[in-house]
């Protein structure tokens, strides 16, 4: 099976859109929340002045009825301070030193006017650490300032609370799929809040990291650059996936070069706090454009998300830079911007965690891969070992079997190894003609009468099929055009004509046989068919040779084997035994006279008018040429002389027929009996050699027995 790995998932892109409106929504409402309603502010009319002190002017209401405050967005200032010209002075308040009673999240610094202050006033804002252009006071009562204070700790707590929540999912997916990937979406995250926090001014006050203060704007730096290497990493992680990037020499680069910048900034050295914000600002923005270039050529190669990914990443820059801008009075300052590149660092980042999720859908095809994989070398296994266990059976089974037996044991063993692989309601297995027999075997057997009548009526059709040679299968119906009962598999033996076999194997119901199990019936029956093949062309061999072929009695490899086991046994056993030698007279002129074929057709027939006289219990063969030789168990020499009598006799009374030919024959017998303590056949095999001498010497056609010793 083949699984093709899905790269999206089905429905991502709507889910998708549905959580971004969710969160721009969100966001659009914390932000209008922390405006004030038109009417809830008195205009300030702002003057920076050449020795950075700036002048805030403004008119209260002439009724003292409530108690008026100056607010201003928390920008990084490192002291501000308002000083009246009567000598009223507010108390100083810090971007890196946040007051115990500010608030953990201040989002800005807040100043409350003298209770009796109305009419027109004049304020000097006396700041330090620069940015002056930033400075937008907001006028208003002390309790709306409140109120706008409430919800810029509600937004930066949505804020820091979405991103340490993506945080926590990266550590958790890191955890579970052991990808190098999420721990760089946690660092990316993490180094997201810490930069929010040391920007927004909130770092400052949080127990255990106040201490960041000391670096001040520098800390500020560093975090940016630490922040831009860490998206840096990922995105090339994320969008060059598996792919090398025509350029990651030069990003891994940028990013080294980051974090040497980073730890630079980390340093504190006086000279460089001038400078730092506009070089971490220039190195952030170059980190944004290799990801944005790295991202559109992922978008090209079709990288999923990686458009997305593009437009969150073109939105993060062009705020960032913006603010940047503004903070230097280089461009139109205002809390949207300020908020919204907030929000889209979090959009950016809820992005990326989206396109992560990709990375879950991939280990779970990899996962399905590697799950089909185990199976399929389970299963491989598992075929290989009953292959091999059938072919084991086979060759111990079959061997010594008679070449009647073997087939049918042979195929006893196919079913017995393969029902346990492929579960079946029967299996049968037709064999007409195979190896000169039929045969039909069923499982179970005692279904036997009713398959040998449907074999019967099926014949012809499942013999057309077993030539075919094609493995199939094919619904078993009741009755004629009813429903189907059963599905069978037919899978034919390949024999050589007129012979044909199938097997046939039948499960209950419509489920038919899977691919993989015809694969392995096909397998294991050809298994079969060639150990059966072999045994019964092993059997052939050992027959011939052990067999003469010409006239189809023993070989005298075999006499030789058994007369001496003869002779064994007649010396245990005190009985006799008899040797006759046999041999045609003037063969040579036969021969000279007829021909080659008519001496090969008189040697057949001579040599079954001799074994026609001998019972089972003798043993006879041909020892050589035109001589044959008999061993009689049990007969002594006077019972051996009767027996060769009666074999010249059968000879002497034989017409030989070859074409028109007439052939008539005598034969010379020489007779040996054992003589007692003679375990071994020699001596009297020479004996018997003598005495066809003898009787070839009386004039032939007669029969000789050994005496005791020749002189
Ligand atoms: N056609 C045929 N002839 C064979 C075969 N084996 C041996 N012969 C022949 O048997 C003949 C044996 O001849 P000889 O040993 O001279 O004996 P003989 O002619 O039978 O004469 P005597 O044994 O003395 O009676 C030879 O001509 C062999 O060629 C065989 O397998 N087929």
């Amino acid at each position: 099976m083949e699984l093709t790995a899905s790269r999206a998932m089905p429905g991502h892109g709507w889910v998708l859109a549905a959580c971004l409106l969710l969160l721009m929504g969100l966001f659009a409402a914390l932000v209008s929340a922390t405006q004030l309603r038109p009417g809830e502010s008195l205009p300030v009319e702002v003057q920076p002045r050449s020795d950075g002190v700036v002048q805030l002017r403004f008119e209260l209401p002439a009724q003292v009825t409530t108690r008026w405050a100056l607010w201003f967005p928390r920008e990084p200032v490192s002291r501000l301070q308002l000083v009246a010209a009567d000598g009223w002075r507010s108390e100083t308040l810090q971007f890196f030193s946040v007051g115990a009673d500010e608030g953990i999240l201040p989002a800005g610094y807040a100043f409350l006017l003298p209770r009796d202050a109305h009419g027109p006033m004049t304020l000097e804002a006396e700041m330090a650490g620069g940015l002056h252009g930033s400075l937008r006071p907001v006028l208003a009562q002390a309790t709306d300032v409140r109120r706008v204070e409430r919800s810029g700790v509600a937004l930066a707590a949505a804020v820091y609370g979405g991103l340490l929540a993506l945080a926590a999912l990266a550590l958790a997916l890191a955890h579970a799929s052991r990808d190098r990937l999420f721990i760089g979406f946690f660092g990316f995250t993490v180094a997201l809040v810490l930069l929010l926090q040391a920007m927004n001014g909130h770092l400052y006050g949080l127990p255990g990291v106040r201490f960041f203060g000391l670096w001040q704007l520098q800390g500020v730096s560093a975090l940016t650059v630490l922040h831009a290497a860490a998206a840096l990493w990922l995105i090339e992680a994320y969008a060059m996936h598996g792919r090398g990037y025509r350029h990651a020499r030069l990003v891994r680069g940028l990013g080294i070069g980051l974090i040497a910048l980073a730890a630079v900034f980390l340093l504190n050295l006086p000279w460089l706090a001038q400078v730092s914000q506009a070089v971490s600002a220039s190195g952030w923005t170059l980190a944004g454009l290799a990801v944005l270039c790295m991202l559109v050529d992922a978008g090209r190669r079709g990288v999923p998300m990686a458009w997305t990914l593009t437009a969150a990443t073109a939105f993060s820059v062009l705020a960032g830079v913006w603010i940047s801008l503004s903070r230097h009075g280089l461009a139109p300052n205002g809390p949207l911007l300020h908020f919204g590149y907030q929000g889209t660092a979090v959009a950016f980042a809820l992005v990326l965690a989206l396109s992560l999720t990709h990375r879950i859908g991939d280990y779970r095809n990899q996962r399905d891969r590697d799950r089909l994989a185990r199976q399929d070398t389970e299963r491989r296994m598992r075929r290989e070992a009953a292959r091999a266990d059938l072919s084991t059976a086979l060759q111990t089974q079959l061997n010594g079997l008679d070449p009647g037996e073997i087939p049918w044991q042979g195929f006893r063993l196919l079913m017995d190894h393969l029902l346990p692989l492929v579960p079946t309601e029967s299996c049968i297995a037709v064999l007409r003609g195979y190896q000169g027999r039929d045969h039909l075997l069923v499982e179970p057997s005692d279904a036997l009468p009713s398959v040998e009548h449907e074999i019967n009526h099926r014949g012809l059709t499942l013999r057309r099929q077993a030539v075919a040679g094609l493995a199939l299968q094919q619904p078993v119906r009741a009755s004629a055009g009813g429903p189907a009962v059963a599905m069978e598999a037919l899978v034919p033996f390949q024999m050589r004509a007129p012979g044909w076999g199938v097997l046939l194997l039948r499960r209950a119901g419509g489920d038919g046989f899977t691919t993989e199990e015809m694969s392995v019936i096909g397998e294991l029956a050809r298994v079969v068919q060639l150990h059966v093949d072999q045994a019964a062309a092993a059997v052939k061999l050992r027959r011939s040779a052990e067999i003469d072929a010409l006239t189809g009695t023993m070989n005298r490899r075999t006499i030789d084997l058994w007369i001496g086991r003869t002779f064994t046994d007649a010396e245990r056993s005190g009985r006799p035994v008899s040797v006759l030698f046999i041999d045609l007279d003037h063969f040579k002129s036969v021969n000279d006279r007829y021909g080659h074929a008519c001496g090969d057709d008189c040697l057949r027939a001579v040599s079954t008018a001799l074994r026609s006289v001998l019972s089972d219990a003798d043993m006879f063969g041909r020892y050589g040429g035109e001589e044959f030789i008999a061993v009689l168990p049990g007969r002594d020499g006077a019972e051996a002389r009767a027996v060769g009598e009666r074999m010249r006799t059968a000879v002497e009374n034989c017409e030989v027929r070859h074409e028109t030919q007439r052939v008539r024959l005598t034969v010379s017998i020489g007779i040996a009996t054992r003589q007692r303590g003679e375990d071994a056949p020699a001596a009297a095999v020479a004996r018997a050699d003598k005495a066809l001498y003898a009787a070839k010497r009386q004039g032939r056609n007669c029969v000789q027995v050994a005496p005791a010793v020749f002189s």
